[in-house]
């Protein structure tokens, strides 16, 4: 890389430090002792030691890939050492709270990019307790100095190097004591790039603050107080830069770079000769381990819900289809399933007629074509009847799958019927025979023959019970003698109607799901997840940010839905409309719930996705939505009141279907449920993510 003629300046920086020859965590910003860091075998830190005394600016060299950004990471306690200590400002790594005093830039943009300039640093200016006149002060003088002065358009629709701007006008935002910056000058220009450094150097000058900075452009740290360079996983020189100049006689710290990996490669490892006191645990045991992560500031929750609710309002669209969402799967369902099949094709052979249509006729007693009649009965099924005059030729057609059945009415069809009826106990059985229809079906699809079946029955009960009105005779006695009574005679028979009470339950859980796990993955990919939680903010604070914000966004999406199914749809419910909201309302809770425990327990987006694929087939399958659990295996019919919408579905078809009020356990049993299997998801996101470590 050429020199750049500006940065080349060999002075000795305005507030050299000497290095003291005693490590004291008073006097040092940051002490490393003994660092091993691995990802699994690989090792990126190896009995790693670094002092960087306090107030002056640290340039941090080394090769893409030596650990840079894992040493800066582990420092501001987002990583864990595999052993080692690191104190920061006087206290040990990883309890130490002092995120107030630290101001961190990652080599990742790390902020949202639906919010502004002015809305970032006002969020994380928040974020850090500051007053809102302070963080209006400090935006005005940092967009100043940083050349940002679109201070209303969104990140993301700027570039990359003003991004990189913002980034660094957060970390500046609240004048910590320690700034840790990787690699902040990447994407700025050379003379932008040198008033970023004049202004470290300002910041440095009065000796209170210290700036760690890692870069790849070596020349710049010519500017810095002390030097580190890294390879393979060690510091092998930690000077001044014009010492290490002098020591290398190098004309630049490039060639001093180049000499000492040349060393290094020859296993004449140099690390810092200074002796270093044993560190003790004099400040370690000051922190409060127990407490770290779980506490909930208002100041944070605060700041995470106003800057939710900002990503809510800027993504409307967003909004506005999971409102709309719901209603899109809820018209699909109920227009696709639990209605009759109509006009589907039947073969039919009237003997007594001949191949063509008779249906419209006029019902006698004393008919002569009373298989007309039959088939008017039928017609009102509005099926598709084709008419043939061979029963071999009606049922080929069966077989080659053109039609469903195949009905053969005899030629003595109405002489048979007859004098069934009439003189029933005294039939013979050629008058049997006549007055039989033969059925041949395709029973392949069970369901379509199934009803077929039952569609036959009923029918030829119609047909026989209008035959003897038309004949004076008691209607009752053609019936099935089956007198039914019904308790909750308002139910309509359509299968809809049966499953609705575990559709809208499944369909509100899935979809809040689908949108926290949405959340959660801008959160953790496009925004500053990394940035926020050095802030401070820890992810139980995170978490319940954006259940909140999620379950406000649900109340509209209940509302939306239930006006489709009950008023569009006209789906039955004769009980409470509120228990069915509040249930409804639960059940979107719960998939917020699990959807932040599937965004806790899975990084990848795909195994979300896969996970919440195979939780609602497992919900339609088992929780008795599309079949009763009566009829399940009794195994699962053990367990399946044990699954998360089992008992929420009864509960709902107890309030629909039949008005049952909340105090019956057989209704508040699925609330209860729903609030529980919450819990549950909630405390295992908490744990899921206590336990992770990186
Ligand atoms: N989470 C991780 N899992 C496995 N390996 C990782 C992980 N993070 C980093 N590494 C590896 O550790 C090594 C050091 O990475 P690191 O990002 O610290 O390097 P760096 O010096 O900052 O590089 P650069 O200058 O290119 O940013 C790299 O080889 C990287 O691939």
């Amino acid at each position: 890389m050429p020199a750049d003629s500006a940065l080349t300046r060999l002075d000795e920086p305005k507030n050299a430090i000497e290095i003291e020859p005693d490590v004291d965590l008073a006097s040092n910003a940051v002490v490393v002792r003994g660092a091993f860091k691995s990802y699994g075998s690989f090792k990126v830190l190896r009995d790693f030691n670094m002092t960087v005394p306090r107030g002056g600016i640290y340039g941090l060299l080394g090769a893409s890939g030596c650990g840079k950004t894992t040493l800066l990471e582990c420092l501001i306690g987002r990583k864990r050492l595999n052993s080692g200590d690191i104190y920061v400002l006087g206290q040990k790594i990883p309890d130490a709270q002092n995120e107030q005093r630290i101001g961190y830039m990652p080599q990742k943009i790390g902020l949202y990019g639906d919010l502004t300039v002015e809305e970032t640093l006002l969020f994380f200016g928040r974020v850090i307790e500051m007053k809102d006149a302070k963080i209006k002060e400090r935006t005005e003088y940092l967009t100043e100095l940083l050349d940002l002065r679109r201070r209303n358009v969104r990140l993301k629709h700027m570039s990359g190097g003003q991004q990189r701007r913002v980034s660094l006008a957060v970390a500046f935002l609240h004048e910590p004591e320690l700034l840790i910056l990787d690699e902040p000058t990447v994407g700025v220009d050379t003379v932008l790039r040198q008033l970023i450094w004049d202004h470290f150097l300002d910041l440095v000058h009065n000796g209170t603050v210290t700036v760690i900075i890692t870069t790849h452009y070596i020349e710049e740290t010519l500017q810095a107080n002390l030097v580190g360079i890294m390879r393979k996983g060690c510091l092998i020189a930690e000077d001044t830069p014009k010492r290490l100049l002098r020591e290398h006689e190098a004309s630049s710290l490039e060639m001093v770079f180049l000499k000492l990996s040349v060393l290094q490669n020859q296993a004449q490892r140099r690390t810092s000769e200074r002796v270093v006191e044993p560190l003790g645990s004099r400040f370690a045991s000051k922190i409060d381990k127990a407490q770290r992560g779980w506490s909930l500031r208002g100041s944070h929750m605060r700041a995470l819900i106003w800057k939710n609710a900002i990503w809510f309002r800027k993504n409307w669209r967003t909004f506005a289809r999971a409102l709309v969402l719901p209603v899109v799967m809820l018209s699909i369902y109920c227009a696709a399933i639990g209605h009759n099949p109509v006009e589907f094709p039947i073969s039919v052979v009237n003997l007594e007629t001949g191949p063509r249509n008779c249906s419209e006729h006029e019902l006698r007693c004393d008919d002569p074509q009373l298989s007309c009649a039959f088939l008017n009965v039928l017609s009102r099924r509005k099926l598709v009847m084709k008419f043939y005059a061979s029963e071999d030729v009606a049922m080929e057609t069966v077989q080659k799958g053109e039609s469903y059945a195949s009905l053969t009415i005899k030629a003595n069809y109405s002489k048979a019927i007859a004098e069934r009826v009439s003189d029933w106990n005294r039939a013979t059985d050629a008058q049997i025979d006549g007055a039989t229809i033969d059925v041949f079906r395709d029973v392949s699809n069970s369901y379509m023959s199934l009803y077929m079946q039952v569609m036959l029955y009923q029918t030829f009960e119609t047909f026989l019970y209008e035959y003897a009105q038309s004949c004076g005779l008691r209607k009752d006695l053609v019936k099935v003698p089956l007198r039914w009574g019904s308790l909750y005679e308002w139910m309509d028979t359509d299968f809809t109607d049966f499953t609705i009470p575990g559709a809208l339950p499944l369909i509100v859980f899935t979809i809040s799901i689908l949108l926290t796990a949405l959340a959660m993955y801008v959160e953790r990919n496009e925004a500053g997840l990394e940035r926020i939680l050095v802030a401070g903010i820890n992810k139980i604070e995170l978490i319940l940010s954006h259940i909140i914000v999620e379950a406000v966004a649900l109340l509209p999406q209940i509302v939306f839905m239930m006006v489709f199914a009950f008023l569009v749809f006209n789906m039955t419910i004769k009980g409470s409309v509120v228990l069915t909201a509040i249930l409804l309302y639960l059940a979107g809770i719960l998939g917020i719930c699990y959807g932040m425990f599937l965004s806790c327990a899975f990084k990848s987006q795909i195994a979300i996705a896969l996970v919440t694929t195979g939780t609602y087939f497992i919900m339609v399958f088992t929780c008795g939505i599309v079949w009763p659990i009566q009829g399940m295996h009794p195994l699962l019919k053990k367990f399946s009141p044990y699954f998360p919408l089992t008992l929420p579905t009864d509960s709902l078809r107890n309030i629909l279907h039949r008005n049952w009020d909340f105090f019956r356990p057989e209704v508040y049993v699925g609330f209860l449920s729903l609030g529980a299997w919450s819990l549950i998801f909630l405390l295992l996101s908490l744990i899921v993510i206590r336990i992770q470590r990186e």
